[in-house]
């Protein structure tokens, strides 16, 4: 019992303490955390790899005024490319990027067969894994990547062939190169494109200018399709659009007032035509969002000669409106 009353007169004197305290000045409030340290940015190599989540290997090139671009070995598929900050391609909201189907963003590759045919739809080059050849870390970082005939590509198409795709990061654009070489003993013939898929701030923003006005093109909306011809060099979306224009390459501007900028697609080899399409009024893929504008080899197939190489180039340039 002795024990007891010692312990609740020792609560007591704590209690009456307490309150002596709290009828003097208030405590002063608790320091508050400091604040977490400012994110130092990240300066990548020229030349990076990495996976995205599902293990798919990447490629990113940074260029030393900090422009980047970021390319897939699946497909051989550029998905990004930022200059001064602004993204130039778009990756659709309903696209896999689990290697299940196409990528369906960036600039996939429809090779050897663009459109419905044959073989699969858009060919088999934007679903199979292209080999890296070599990197170049220099103050134009690039990728040199491979694609070759394999049993499963002559099972479907049966000539050899050895694409190269080159993807250069300068200054002031992105520049692409396509070599496809007939390495077998027979004459194939073959259509192409790069299903290039722009980032747009929405369609009624946007005007696609280029020398369309007399050219002869093939509207694939139309049941069947229609052989038209162009009224005017440049073209607005206000509905669904799929239409293959003949003859018509060089360069196009993409002139976005939304997002202030003007996209320059030139053509200087090779590519042939150009593909508009854009699936006008679909929510689920993100139709405002992106125009595709495809450098195209597509309106007429092309015969390859053994050991004979076709080239396609094309760069993208971005510029502030
Ligand atoms: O859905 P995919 O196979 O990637 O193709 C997208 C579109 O690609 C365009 O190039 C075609 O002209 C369209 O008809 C097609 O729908």
């Amino acid at each position: 019992a002795g024990s007891r009353v010692h312990m609740s007169q020792h609560r007591m004197r704590v209690r009456g303490g307490a309150r002596a305290l709290m009828s003097e000045t208030p405590l002063p409030p608790p320091p508050m955390p400091a604040p977490p340290p400012a994110p130092v940015p990240v300066k990548l190599p020229p030349v990076s790899e990495g996976a995205n989540a599902a293990g798919l290997k990447t490629i990113t090139l940074t260029h030393a005024n900090g422009d980047s671009a970021t390319l897939y070995t699946f497909g051989g598929c550029v998905t990004s490319y930022t200059h001064a900050g602004v993204e130039t391609l778009k990756v659709r909201p309903d696209a896999k990027m689990d290697g299940s189907k196409p990528i369906s963003g960036g600039i996939p590759h429809c090779f050897p067969q663009f459109g419905p045919g044959a073989i699969q739809q858009h060919g088999f080059a934007r679903n199979l894994e292209w080999e890296v050849r070599s990197t170049d870390a220099g103050a134009e970082p690039s990728v040199c990547l491979r694609l070759a005939d394999s049993p499963k590509t002559r099972d479907m198409w049966p000539y050899p062939f050895e694409a190269i795709y080159t993807v250069t990061l300068a200054s002031d654009r992105l520049k692409t190169s396509l070599e496809v070489k007939n390495t077998g003993a027979e004459p194939f013939t073959f259509t192409a494109a790069l299903h290039s898929y722009f980032d747009i701030s929405a369609v009624a923003n946007l005007k696609i200018e280029g020398n369309f006005k007399g050219s002869q093109y093939i509207d694939k909306t139309a049941k069947p399709p229609a052989e038209l011809t162009a009224a005017s060099d440049t073209i607005t979306i206000s509905k669904e659009t799929d239409s293959v224009y003949k003859g018509v390459s060089g360069e196009l501007k993409l002139v976005d007032s939304g997002k202030g900028t003007q996209l320059a697609i030139e053509c200087k080899q090779g590519w042939r035509d150009t593909v508009i399409w854009n699936p006008y009024g679909d929510q689920g893929m993100g139709y405002d969002s992106f125009v595709c504008a495809e450098a195209a080899l597509a309106a007429f197939p092309f015969t390859l000669q053994p050991n004979v190489v076709w080239t396609g180039l094309m760069d993208l340039v971005s510029t502030k409106l």
